[in-house]
This record gives C-alpha cells, sequence and structure tokens, in this order.
C-alpha cells in the first residue's frame, strides 16, 4: 500500500508535471520504433527475442533451486548471447531508425519539389497510366517518387532528364534494351529527375515470393528515405506500391492511383468535380 502511495505521489501530475511529460516521451518513442519494425521480420525477431528474455527473466524466480543446470545456462550463457546477438539481428532496423532519426529536418522541407496539386495529380495519373501499360507489354520498371527528402545523391549517380513527366516518356525510357531501361527513374513532382538510377537494396528478403533485385532495390531506398516506389514486374506483370519498406502488390490502374494520392495527400475528389 505504502508503495502504491509512493508511486503515486511520483506518477501525480500535480505534485510532478514532468512525469506525464517522461511517459510521454516513452511512449512517442515506443510508438515511433513499432512504426519502424512494423510489417518488416523484425516483428517475428522482436517475438522470439521477447519470449527468450521473458523465460531468462521468470526463470531464476520460479526453478532457480530445481532446475540449476538450466538456470545457470539461461542466466549465463542465453541472456549475455541475447545482449550481442540484438544489434546484429536488428541492425536493418537500427539502421532505419536512426537515419530517420537524422532526417528530421526534412520535416521541415517542402516535399516533392514544391510542386502544386494539379502538378502532383498529373504525376499520380501518368505513373498509374504508365504502370498499367508496361504491366500488359510485360515490362520491368522501377519508378521512385521523391517527397521530403532529397535523392538528389541517387539522381548523380545516373543520368539527369528533369524532363517533364508524361507516360510515353516513361513507356520510352524503360522499352527493352533502350539506353535507360535500366535500373531506375526518379520523380520529383511533375518531372522525371533521372534515369538509370542504382538504388541501395533491401536487406529483407522476406515476403510471399522471393524478391529479385529491382523488387529489393523499391523496398532498399523506401527504407532509407521517405519516398514511394512503383514496380512493375517484368516476370508477372505485376504492379506494386513500396513505401516504408513496405510493399503492396497485384494493383490494377485505379487501385494505384488511389493509393499514390492517398500516400501524397492529393484529393482525387477535386478533379472529379471539376471535370463534372
Ligand atoms: N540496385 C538497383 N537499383 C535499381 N534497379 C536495379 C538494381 N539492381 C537491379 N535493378 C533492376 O532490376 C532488374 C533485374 O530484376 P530482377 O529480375 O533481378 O528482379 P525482380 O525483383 O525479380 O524483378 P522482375 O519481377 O521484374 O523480374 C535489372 O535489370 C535492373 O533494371
Amino acid at each position: 500500500m505504502i508503495e502504491l502511495e509512493r508511486l503515486w505521489t511520483r506518477l501525480n501530475p500535480l505534485t510532478s508535471p514532468f512525469a506525464l511529460i517522461d511517459i510521454f516521451i516513452v511512449t512517442a518513442f515506443f510508438y515511433w520504433l513499432l512504426g519502424i519494425v512494423r510489417g518488416t521480420r523484425a516483428v517475428q525477431l522482436l517475438r522470439g527475442v521477447g519470449i527468450l528474455l521473458a523465460i531468462a527473466f521468470l526463470m531464476p524466480a520460479i526453478a532457480s533451486d530445481r532446475l540449476t543446470l538450466l538456470t545457470w545456462l539461461i542466466v549465463n550463457v542465453i541472456s549475455p548471447a541475447l545482449i550481442v546477438a540484438i544489434p546484429v539481428l536488428f541492425q536493418p532496423e537500427l539502421r532505419r531508425a536512426l537515419e530517420s532519426l537524422g532526417r528530421s529536418s526534412d520535416l521541415f522541407g517542402r516535399p516533392f519539389g514544391g510542386a502544386n496539386r494539379s502538378e502532383l495529380l498529373e504525376t499520380i495519373t501518368v505513373i498509374s497510366r504508365a504502370a498499367a501499360q508496361l504491366s500488359q507489354q510485360g515490362v520491368g520498371a522501377l519508378i521512385v517518387i521523391e517527397r521530403r527528402t532529397q535523392l538528389q545523391e541517387f539522381a548523380d549517380r545516373g543520368v539527369i532528364l528533369d524532363s517533364r513527366i508524361s507516360t510515353p516518356l516513361l513507356l520510352n525510357i524503360f522499352f527493352p534494351n533502350s539506353p535507360l531501361h535500366d535500373m531506375a527513374v526518379i520523380i520529383r513532382g511533375n518531372r522525371i529527375l533521372a534515369a538509370n538510377v542504382v538504388l541501395p537494396l533491401s536487406e529483407d528478403i522476406s515476403g510471399p515470393r522471393r524478391y529479385g533485385t529491382r523488387h529489393r532495390a523499391a523496398k532498399g531506398i523506401t527504407e532509407q528515405t521517405d519516398a514511394l516506389a512503383v514496380v512493375v514486374s517484368e516476370e508477372t506483370g505485376a504492379i506494386s506500391l513500396v513505401s516504408d519498406g513496405r510493399m503492396v502488390s497485384y494493383l490494377t490502374e485505379t487501385r494505384l492511383r488511389t493509393m499514390l494520392a492517398d500516400l501524397m495527400q492529393v484529393p482525387l475528389e477535386k478533379e472529379a468535380k471539376r471535370a463534372a
């Protein structure tokens, strides 16, 4: 009872206003951390680590005098091994977390190169149409849309185009054997910033099927930056949209358009009203 009273005194916002701020910061931290691992293979790893930690924590309390050897093994071998293993197992997630922290300055930048709504609507329509046509023709493609994080360093590794976006131009770029068909295209606002861009590959190869390098590159750039990536599979014709390293596949042109509009916060109803 005394313990409870002491806890209440420590948490009471009137006696200790910093307790609320403390709880808020810790909650926000775990929310941000869970957002980073959500939908990745780290969730399964976290579950496994959680189970081992629970056993390591409970074992000495429950059965230390009966199962001495097992308790010794857990306390002296498994627990220290976990401390070493966690940074290795969660290396991609830790890296993403630190990178996203380092990118917090992007919060104040203008997304999509400062493009306005009608320019973004044009981009969404053109990319969705091009993806559908490429899918029908069985042509592979990777289109990356810049948001707040500048992709200039990646674009500079490719061929700078800085051309107004259009469906024929995208089809032309990805046309097999054309000089720029390989690798990825980067879009900034309603312009094709660069083609033939090499992107970082994701380490995460889990998923419904084994991903090849095109899909891993799409995951890679969206894990390391806030960009969106549209992939057309040469093998299956499937259209996928990747955001934050999470991939949604088998999209139709309409579905891709709606999802892009949603993620880019461009309302589609306005356009429908104007057309009516
Ligand atoms: N680092 C990279 N960045 C951008 N694009 C890449 C990268 N590596 C490979 N690619 C593209 O991926 C193509 C190879 O795709 P691959 O077949 O390995 O992947 P996939 O995910 O199975 O795609 P698909 O379903 O289209 O076959 C290459 O021709 C190249 O255009």
